[in-house]
């Protein structure tokens, strides 16, 4: 396995505050899912944007590089990094879900997504789509594809805007929040559809996530933040098993179902 990922050194900063990442050093494998796990602004959501080149205004890569398959994505001109982002990497936001098109019916934004990404006939998409949004828990699939999103419940469209991500078989998903704002038991099935979708497409996962909980039931590899710095590294085993750092410690023990 080679990394398809390879963050070195990065460190960004916002005009108001210098290194809101300082120093991140961790490196993704082809076909893995990586959990980084923080509170509320440890830089987390900062580092996700940057690897798509989304930094909020004002914020900048201050050194470092992002390498996606060995090419720093720092240094490649705007087109090259489109092409890259637009077939190979895509990221769905906790409130994804929100961004669909209020004027459009589901099932159209979604093929024409398809459509603009992948091979194939509109009936064999529409056959995809209709599997995905099943593998989702969304019941009735036939009629969430002729709703219109006003239609649908905040969880159910978070569901939609996850499934079309997964429909488009991006090589990396970079997954801010995903399942946050679902409940518990939605989140647990869609967290178990993600792991079976990425075994099925080979597709490599950047999640990030407050909820320890969550990271050790998905990741290979988790990393820890805390104020912009990395305070550990190392597979699922190692971080939830043998933490070494006394941060992880007490994100841990937050997490009554762990403890043991
Ligand atoms: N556009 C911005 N300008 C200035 N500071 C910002 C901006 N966006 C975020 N920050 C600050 O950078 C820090 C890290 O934010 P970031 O959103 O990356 O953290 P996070 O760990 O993802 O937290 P959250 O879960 O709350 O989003 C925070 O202290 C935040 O206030």
């Amino acid at each position: 396995m080679k990394p398809i990922l390879e963050i070195q050194d990065l460190t960004i900063d916002y005009p108001e505050r210098a290194g809101v990442v300082r120093n991140a050093n961790f490196a993704v494998q082809s076909g893995e899912i990586m959990a980084v796990v923080g509170e509320s602004g440890s830089g987390k959501s900062t580092l996700l944007s940057a690897i798509l080149g989304l930094i909020p205004a004002g914020g900048a890569i201050r050194g470092g590089k992002i390498l996606y398959n060995g090419s720093d994505l720092v240094k490649l001109n705007r087109e090259e990094v489109r092409l890259i982002r637009g077939r190979k990497i895509a990221m769905v936001f906790q409130n994804s879900g929100e961004y669909l098109n209020p004027r459009r019916k589901i099932g159209s934004q979604y093929l024409e997504m398809m459509k603009y990404h992948l091979p194939g006939t509109k009936r064999e998409h529409r056959g995809r789509a209709l599997e995905m949004l099943e593998r989702l828990h969304l019941a009735n699939p036939d009629r969430i594809m002729q709703s219109y999103p006003f239609e649908l419940s905040g969880g159910m469209k978070q569901r939609v805007a996850l499934a079309i991500a997964l429909s488009l078989e991006p090589k990396l998903l970079l997954a801010d929040e995903p399942t946050s704002a679902l409940d518990v038991t939605v989140q647990a099935q869609v967290v178990r559809e993600m792991l079976q979708v990425r075994k099925q497409f080979g597709m490599t996962i950047l999640i990030v996530t407050h909820n320890i909980g969550v990271a050790s039931r998905m990741a290979d590899h988790i990393v820890v933040m805390k104020n912009g710095e990395q305070r550990e590294y190392g597979t699922r085993q190692q971080v939830i098993e043998h933490p070494q750092n006394e941060y992880t410690r007490y994100l841990l023990s937050a997490v009554p179902e762990l403890e043991a």
